[in-house]
């Protein structure tokens, strides 16, 4: 008998080596090709295999033709082990790959791919997919995540423009290659475009780290959530209107790496499957009623992607605008995007101004698309407030839309400036930037919320950063929006990870932070979340009492009372704050003591 060599899906990624994609993302310039002059986001060649998890969904690319139907077929693996370009056999027998895995021929640049295919039952033509099985596909993702290099889901492409886009709100975090796929005509075929799309998208999946979910089709790699489908027939199905392709595969590959997404380091995966269901899109049209309108606006919707004319215009009729009000005062969140293909919703005409003053958010230029599933991701997060949600669907949050042009409008006393730096670390940086930006973030996160800044705060927290983490003093963000009485974003914190009860270099807790501001509701936050006085701190509370007394300081007392401290212990030389304040004659404060002392009175200190 010969020698029996290891299966190769037991080497490398296989056996639990763990590699940060980031490590090995880059190829210089000795370890193999450049193309057309841009940076390569390549996994570096040399490494044995790179195994990629290939999730059939359906589509038409696996149909089969029944009685001159279309329907979905099964045992896609099947098909594909008879083509050679998707099953170096000689490989597959001498490494005994396992029964649902292939493997590539070897790349131009020497790599192997083998790929594991992983087939649901049922399987769906995409018109039948819905946030559920998009949440499944997440869950495979996320359970397969450590095992594989990258992800190819195979799907219909009448709803793959929806489904990578409610993909990129889905995953957090994501730190490997996603990438959608399938087909205008079945892959069983003579001529068709599903073999090229898939093996496209295996290649590209299987040498590249591009940090996002993305969507091949026709050579080219797009972002998935600035797609839409254009073409119900033409293998160009798709198009990304508003932003260029990620990559462009012809005889090179031309990847532009400047718009491609930082992946956020040092972050387990989170698949966000809280998606808010009950939204939708009106598209509007000339003499739309406002009857029509009341309708679609009814229980249980709770957001609507409003699809306007132009730059985002709408009629003016003031029947039409009242219903659109007096929903959005119901607390439904309208977003507001153009039915243009292409561009943007601005506010230059007085159509357009009528439906912004009227609590409608601007969509920028995202796709309806991925306007519906930002709006499902964002309704669905339990811990944000109404309006700090709607403030939230303006944000640039996966790279689904410009940031509109006033974020750039910055000065350094501007908090709009420490959002800005943080973006910029978090999307754009190399790796010689990683140590910087870790060692910023506390700054900056500490920054923000000394200025009550929560949208910058839910920047950071949303490209990966640590809300609990403390900067060079140890003074956390809690701290500083303790400091600053800021109680939205002390709620904000305590629910993202914060710890209630950590100490800055001082020794403080926000707890006394909070005391010494006499900020009675940031205190009532904190004491419900836990947080409670330290040793230390409650050390020297007598004597603090007794100057607060001595000075007729009020709020002083109650903010210590509510803290929890008792008002009649005594200070340094044994008196208690009763008998300072009748020494300073202070009869309003003498009063209120006693009665708090003999129980009358407890509420009102
Ligand atoms: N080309 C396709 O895949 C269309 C098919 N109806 C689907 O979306 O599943």
């Amino acid at each position: 008998m010969g020698r029996r060599m290891q299966p190769i899906w037991l080497q490398g990624m296989g056996a639990g080596r763990r590699r940060t994609p980031f490590g090995d993302s880059f190829l210089g310039p000795s370890q193999g090709p450049r193309h057309s002059g841009t940076r390569l986001v390549m996994a570096r060649s040399g490494d044995p295999v790179r195994r990629l998890l290939a999730i059939y969904t359906g589509g038409t690319i696996g149909m089969r033709n029944q009685d001159g139907i279309l329907v979905p077929g099964s045992n896609l693996f099947t098909a594909l082990k008879k083509l050679p370009m998707f099953n170096d056999e000689e490989y597959s027998r001498e490494h005994q790959l396992p029964e649902d895995t292939l493997a590539l021929p070897l790349t131009d640049h020497n790599q192997r791919i083998i790929y594991t295919i992983l087939e649901y039952d049922p399987l769906f033509d995409s018109s039948d997919m819905t946030i559920n099985e998009w949440i499944r596909i997440a869950k495979d993702i996320e359970r397969n995540y450590e095992q594989y290099f990258g992800f190819v889901i195979i799907h219909g492409t009448d709803t793959m423009a929806f489904a990578s886009s409610m993909l990129s709100f889905i995953l957090g975090n994501l730190q490997k290659t996603v990438i959608l796929t399938g087909a205008q005509v079945p892959i069983h075929t003579l001529w068709n475009d599903g073999r090229e799309n898939l093996l496209g998208s295996l290649l590209m999946a299987g040498q590249y780290v591009i940090p996002e979910v993305c969507l091949f089709f026709q050579n080219q790699l797009y972002r998935g959530n600035r797609v839409t489908k254009v073409d119900s027939q033409r293998f160009a199905a798709f198009c990304s209107p508003n932003l260029p392709p990620l990559a462009n595969v012809g005889a090179d590959i031309t990847v532009n790496h400047d718009i491609i997404l930082k992946a956020s380091m040092n972050k387990q995966l989170v698949v966000h499957s809280n998606m808010e269901r009950n939204v939708g899109v009106l598209r509007l049209y000339p003499g739309i009623t406002s009857a029509m309108v009341k309708a679609f606006l009814q229980a249980p919707m709770k957001g609507v992607v409003m699809e306007t004319f132009g730059t985002g215009n709408g009629p003016t009729n003031p029947d039409l605008l009242w219903e659109l009000k007096k929903a959005t005062e119901r607390g439904i969140v309208i977003v507001n995007c153009t039915h243009c293909l292409q561009g943007s919703v601005t506010s230059n005409y007085a159509a357009g101004m009528a439906l912004s003053g009227i609590g409608i958010v601007p969509g920028s230029d995202m796709t309806s698309e991925a306007a519906l599933a930002k709006l499902s991701y964002v309704l669905g997060r339990d811990d944000l407030d109404l309006q700090y949600k709607s403030k939230l669907l303006t944000k640039n949050l996966r790279g689904e839309m410009t940031p509109l042009s006033e974020d750039f409008q910055i000065s350094l006393r501007d908090s709009k400036f420490v959002q800005l730096i943080a973006n910029l670390l978090y999307l754009n940086c190399s790796h010689d930037l990683d140590a910087v930006r870790d060692s910023l973030t506390p700054t900056l996160a500490c920054a923000a919320a000394r200025m009550g800044d929560m949208e910058t705060l839910e920047a950071i927290f949303e490209l990966g950063g640590d809300l609990s983490e403390s900067d060079f003093d140890g003074r956390t963000p809690l701290h500083m929006a303790a400091r600053g009485g800021h109680v939205g974003t002390v709620q904000y914190l305590l629910r993202n990870g914060a710890k209630v009860n950590s100490c800055d270099g001082d020794r403080n807790s926000p707890l006394l932070i909070a005391v010494k501001g006499r900020h009675r509701d940031v205190i009532q936050l904190l004491k419900d979340a836990g947080a409670h006085l330290s040793p230390q701190e409650l050390q020297g509370a007598g004597t603090e009492l007794c100057r607060l007394a001595a000075s007729g300081d009020r709020d002083g007392l109650i903010a210590w009372q509510q803290a929890g401290v008792d008002l009649f212990q005594t200070g340094y030389d044994g008196q208690t704050p009763l008998q300072v304040a009748e020494a300073a004659g202070n009869q309003e404060l003498v009063s209120l003591l006693r009665e708090h002392r003999i129980g009358t009175r407890s509420d009102i200190l």
